[in-house]
């Protein structure tokens, strides 16, 4: 069989972080070599589109949240493009620009998978909301969001869209939870695999779990890795580095087993901040990790 088509889709959006630099994320991440990596994986690679954030939308200051507005235009944008691209046959591999834009993804993507678990690969759990936020910053409340658990609603994004379902979706690699996050993750039914879990079973039986989790009964996977899930050892170009994370061998086996499940419908890459890179190792990085995801192997 063929492999399938890939559609790279560049958000260059980070007005959901805290600090600037990810919008420079997909740009740095195609420099070192992406589109070259896919096309010598096999598969054919369709990498011209590129959301942008449309002249004139500006929140108003003073909100609690930032730069709402910004963030819901984006995310219309590249729900249709995510969308287009599975209608098309097409893997949409999404890269950000801030975690926000996954509320994009997910309502893409939605729309086509009726019951899609989730994989979310990150340092924090981004399952604030409006009313437990403490920074404001809309990356951090995206996993809220995609759940239904947000005042903003993915249906309200993308017609057709609808919340994906705690019972299938998981966390693996969180270590910076903030209190209410904790209290959600205890009561809503996600599973929240912590660096404490990879510690004690170890990376390959945490991914065999998460799959069987997100993958029973689902009909896609989407996977929305966060950079700063690896170790700043690794990946120091990221804008909320937390150490205690996944090593360079972890977060690769991670995505390697993945891989071979055959089971990952469409994948985020996000939170690469070339500004705060040394010597461009995040974004070095980034294209092995996704070289991985999509079969390559070291033997
Ligand atoms: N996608 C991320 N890097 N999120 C960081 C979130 C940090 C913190 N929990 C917040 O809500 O602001
Ligand atoms: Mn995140
Ligand atoms: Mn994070």
């Amino acid at each position: 069989m063929s492999q399938p088509s890939i559609s790279i889709i560049r958000v260059p959006f980070g007005l959901g972080a805290g600090r600037p630099g990810s919008e420079n994320g997909p740009d740095s991440i195609m420099k070192f070599g992406l589109a070259k990596k896919l096309a010598g994986l096999g598969y054919d690679v369709q990498a011209d589109s590129s959301i942008r954030l449309p002249d004139g939308i500006r929140s108003p200051a003073g909100a609690k949240m930032k730069h709402v507005q910004e963030v819901l235009a984006v995310s219309g944008l590249l729900g249709e493009a995510v969308s287009k691209a599975v209608a098309g046959g097409r893997v949409p591999l999404i890269l950000g620009g801030d975690h926000s834009i996954a509320i994009g993804s997910l309502a893409g993507l939605t729309r086509h998978y009726g019951k899609m678990g989730v994989i979310w690969v990150d340092a924090h759990s981004d399952l604030n909301t409006e009313s437990t936020s403490p920074s404001g910053n809309m990356h951090g409340i995206s996993l809220a969001v995609g759940l239904g658990l947000s005042h903003i609603k993915l249906k309200d994004i993308v017609e057709g869209a609808a919340s994906i379902q705690a019972e299938n979706c998981v966390i693996i690699g969180a270590r910076d939870l903030d209190r209410d996050e904790k209290e959600l993750i205890r009561s809503c039914g996600l599973t929240c695999f912590t660096m404490h879990e990879i510690d004690r079973v170890g990376i390959e039986k945490v991914v065999r779990e998460a799959l069987q989790i997100a993958g029973a009964g689902t009909d896609g996977v989407h996977l929305s890795f966060d950079v700063d899930s690896v170790d700043p050892i690794e990946a120091p170009g990221t804008g909320t580095p937390v150490r205690g994370g996944l090593s360079y061998r972890e977060a690769h086996l991670l995505l390697e087993l993945l891989s071979e499940s055959g089971r990952i419908t469409s994948a985020d890459f996000v939170e690469v901040n070339p500004l705060l890179d040394r010597n461009n190792q995040t974004s070095k990085l980034a294209v092995e990790l996704i070289g991985s995801l999509f079969g390559s192997r070291i033997l």
